[in-house]
């Protein structure tokens, strides 16, 4: 039995580090997930032309998808195993949330070849994926944020303390993405230097929480790179003419919102800079099966 699914990336509008609330929005980047599942109780996972790169996020998203819903597909789970490959075309560790999609597409995908995608809940879904991330320790607070936006599409706010989902809405921007080439891990950003701008974080959540996202990302945007040690200057050069920009979850990629034609008018701005510049839609859908 195969399955197949395809999760977007997402953007920040409050990253959680400082205080466990983390607001994100998906944008149409994509990971995809194929898994054939096997009767040898092993799960083993690749991802495509990155040899060298860590693959336990998603065997362990097949292995707890098997645990948890092989009996609901009328299967014993101690006998099932998997086999899963990610293609991606999100860049890894650049803070545009490649590991919430590679674990949104390989649970949704293990549904999937069990033949009970549509019966079990995305946020669900999500969860376990969540739970996955900080079983292998590729995330700080369980990124609940990244992964609901990428599950469900849209922006969305979240409680990565109790993987609540707080607030989600969608929206129709587009989204200016610049990837310098350096790349940050998400598992080893500096807490103590983020708990420090708490109270700027309660700022952004109060703007997000009222729908006004352009300035909660750009305020998120201005703490987060004075905490992490990443440069304003790419933030200025696109502004004032952007309905919001910020430094995206761990870095080091910026990403700002607006219409398509106005960020088509600053894009020359950051494509002479080192590394690469995308402009993409958001997505108001999120995982779905392929
Ligand atoms: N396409 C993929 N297939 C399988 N595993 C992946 C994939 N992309 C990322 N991962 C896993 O996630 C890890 C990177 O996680 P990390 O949280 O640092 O990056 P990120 O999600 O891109 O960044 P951020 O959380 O700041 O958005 C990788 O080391 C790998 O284990
Ligand atoms: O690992 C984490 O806990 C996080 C990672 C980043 O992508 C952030 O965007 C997110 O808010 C939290």
């Amino acid at each position: 039995m195969d399955g197949r699914a395809v999760a977007p990336a997402a953007g920040s509008i409050l990253t959680a580090f400082a205080t466990g609330i983390g607001s994100a929005f998906a944008v149409d980047l994509e990971t995809t997930a194929t898994v054939e599942l096997t009767s040898d109780g092993a799960f083993v996972g690749e991802i495509d032309d990155r040899p060298g790169e860590d693959t336990s996020l998603i065997e362990r998203c097949t292995e707890l998808t098997v645990s948890r819903y092989a009996e609901d597909a009328g299967l014993e789970a101690e006998d099932v195993g998997a086999r899963v490959v990610t293609e991606s075309d999100i860049p890894m560790a650049a803070g545009l949330t490649s590991s919430s999609a590679a674990a949104n597409a390989t649970v949704l995908a293990t549904l999937d070849a069990l033949e009970i995608a549509d019966a079990v809940d995305r946020v669900d879904a999500c969860r376990l994926g969540v739970t996955a991330a900080r079983d292998v320790g590729v995330t700080t607070t369980g990124a609940f944020d990244d992964a609901s936006a990428s599950m469900l599409g849209g922006v969305t706010i979240t409680d990565n303390g109790s993987d609540e989902l707080l607030q989600r809405e969608e929206v129709d921007w587009h989204a200016l993405i610049y990837t310098p080439p350096e790349r940050a891990y998400s598992g080893e950003t500096d807490m103590d230097a983020c708990r420090r701008i708490a109270p700027m974080a309660e700022l952004v959540e109060e703007l997000a929480l009222d729908s006004r996202y352009g300035e909660a990302m750009t305020v998120n945007g201005f703490a987060y790179c004075a905490a992490l040690g990443f440069s304003t200057e790419p933030m200025l050069e696109v502004m004032p003419d952007v309905a919001g920009v910020t430094l995206s979850g761990s870095g080091p990629s910026y990403v700002a919102v607006d219409e398509r034609a106005t960020l088509e008018a600053v894009r020359d701005r950051w494509d002479d800079r080192d590394g690469t510049t995308r402009l993409v839609a958001t997505r108001t859908d999120g995982t779905n099966t392929a």
